[in-house]
């Protein structure tokens, strides 16, 4: 009884905790900082507000303080999430909160504290005010588990001035459009394996023309592209007998995503009831040491085969890492470190994205068609594309616009506010955990109108002044501390999307069912994606 009352204390006590992949949900205790303060603010937080509550201190102006911000109570949200499988469903409950509570409105989740925001505008303000080096979420539990292991934080756990030593070196090579243009050979290799596995498994179907789960093929896809960047090697993902180190990792890497789902539970379980439910901790660090030694091994290899040519006196040229051990601007730590965790961001995110665009592109012959015709008419049939051609394809970069508009696979954001803010006419305290909800934005017909229509010419420009740029739409985030793989990410998509409608026409199949998005932590699809690869005339 005693450790029940504990726990249930804990639930209902916002205390701080840790955080998911890049900030969804992360929990921050709201710290007052009182000087600041207008009078009549309160900052602490007393439970579900109302809407329209008056502010606090009976002030007619100024801002309101968090205890009159509306939002769903914290047991209504616990069996939410608990009994209604809520994790699978976090976009909608963004949406369903939005209705009920508003554009700005406050939850719990056991212990943590989040204000969630669902307005283009506020979303915008709070990005515009950020300083030099963002706090996303509380990353306690990736730092205790480095810590553990003596390991180095990379971009995404670390913060501060540690964050922005390596985010300075590491934009230097992949954070511009023309850093990542020198990749399009290697790409280009890829993609022609690809294009080789689906002749094959078309081969292997019974009409000679369906692959039964393109999530599959394009996570294998992805995991080779970024990792050829990356590594400046192959792995073998395409190859028929995938090697044994890379199935491993394609463990780790399937358990730490499942874990997401479980380090969402375990983010509410305070760390001294860890004794009593080890499992997602055991679990998550296990996880952890397959993704390090996998890069890890990769790392060792190329930084053998750099040393091998420096010794014979060669010159020695590279990508990115052969960058890194050159410049030695990180330390080996910081680039094991780095490399795993882009790794790591770079891959289901990637391939989500691209089974996402076929499945639209299957479902929307008429859309496919216009950009078929506009890749025939600006590049030809059968010419290769690199990243030089993209921009004579407009409709191909809208095209994946609209893809992460209507399934952003990070669904939502994170920010920790750095100072004492006001949004939406509330205070917001220095140390309050954000939840920028750009799945919501995104479907609002006042940003796009006829907002659940497919309809990619929505991103083409009129002409040279006109900014199609959305705040309701930045599946890449926003500022210094936006996604630093979005090149790599885009020259990997843009370059498969051509070459693919190049060689066929993407058809529903029998077996083509409607998929529905769900969220554990990313958005992905419900279920495997089943499409025609139909040979071009
Ligand atoms: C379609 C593909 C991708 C999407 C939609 C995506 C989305 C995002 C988002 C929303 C963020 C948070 C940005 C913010 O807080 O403002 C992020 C951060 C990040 N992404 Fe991506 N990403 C993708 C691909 C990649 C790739 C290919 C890589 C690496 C090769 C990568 C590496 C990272 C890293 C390291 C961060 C943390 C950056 C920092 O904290 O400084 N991502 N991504």
């Amino acid at each position: 009884m005693a450790l029940l009352a504990r726990i249930l204390r804990a639930w209902l006590r916002p205390v701080p905790e840790q955080g998911g992949l890049l900030g969804g949900g992360a929990p921050r205790r709201p710290q007052p900082s009182g000087a600041r303060l207008p009078a009549g603010a309160r900052a602490e937080d007393n439970g579900a507000g109302r809407p329209g509550a008056q502010p606090a201190g009976g002030q007619a102006e100024g801002p309101r303080s968090l205890a009159a911000m509306p939002g769903p109570r914290t047991l209504a949200n616990l069996a939410e999430f608990f009994c209604r499988d809520g994790f699978s469903r976090i976009h909608e409950i963004q949406q369903k909160h939005t209705r009920e509570y508003g554009k700005i409105f406050k939850s719990h989740f056991g212990p943590q504290f989040v204000v969630s925001i669902a307005d283009r505008d506020m979303v915008a303000q709070v990005l515009r005010a950020e300083g030099a080096a963002p706090q996303r979420a509380n990353m306690e539990s990736w730092r205790e588990y480095r810590d553990l292991r003596g390991r180095a934080a990379g971009l995404i756990s670390a913060e501060g001035e540690q964050w922005l030593k390596m985010r300075s070196v590491l934009r230097q090579r992949i954070l511009k459009p023309k850093d990542v243009a020198i990749y399009s050979g290697e790409v280009n290799q890829v993609i022609n394996d690809l294009i080789k596995r689906i002749y094959l498994l078309r081969s292997q179907a019974e009409d000679g023309e369906t692959v039964t789960n393109v999530n599959d093929l394009f996570f294998k896809y992805s995991m080779e592209g970024v990792a050829t960047i990356l590594y400046e090697s192959r792995l073998g993902c395409l190859e028929n007998n995938v090697p044994q180190l890379t199935v491993e990792y394609i463990e780790a890497l399937e358990l730490m995503f499942s874990m997401f789902k479980t380090s969402m539970y375990a983010g509410a379980i305070p760390r001294w009831l860890r004794p009593f439910i080890p499992k997602p901790w055991r679990e998550f660090c296990r996880s952890w040491d397959g993704l390090f030694k996998f890069s890890q091994i990769h790392v060792d290899n190329k930084l053998r085969d750099i040393q091998y040519q420096m010794d014979r006196g060669q010159r020695v040229s590279g990508g990115l890492l052969t960058y890194l051990f050159l410049s030695q601007a990180l330390t080996l730590q910081e680039i094991y470190a780095n490399v795993t965790e882009m790794l790591l961001a770079g891959v289901d995110t990637t391939s989500f994205t691209l089974s996402w665009t076929v499945y639209l592109l299957a479902r929307h012959p008429e859309v496919q068609q216009t950009v078929y015709q506009e890749i025939v008419r600006n590049l030809g049939e059968r010419h290769v594309p690199t990243a030089a051609d993209v921009p004579k394809v407009p409709l191909v970069r809208a095209l994946l616009k609209e893809t992460l508009r209507l399934f952003p696979v990070l669904p939502g954001n994170g920010r920790v506010t750095q100072e004492d803010l006001v949004i939406g006419g509330y205070l917001i305290p220095k140390g309050t955990q954000l939840a920028l909800c750009h799945y919501a934005t995104s479907y609002q017909d006042e940003n796009f109108p006829r907002a659940k229509e497919f309809r990619p010419e929505r991103w083409l420009r009129k002409g040279d002044l006109d900014r199609v740029d959305n705040f309701g739409s930045i599946p890449f985030g926003h500022g210094v501390r936006s996604c630093i793989g979005r090149r790599i990410a885009e020259l990997e998509i843009h370059l498969v999307v051509i070459q693919l409608l190049q060689h066929f026409e993407i058809k529903t199949s029998s077996q083509t069912k409607a998929v529905h998005a769900k969220t554990h932590g990313l958005l992905t699809p419900g279920g495997p994606i089943h499409v025609r690869f139909v040979n071009r005339k």
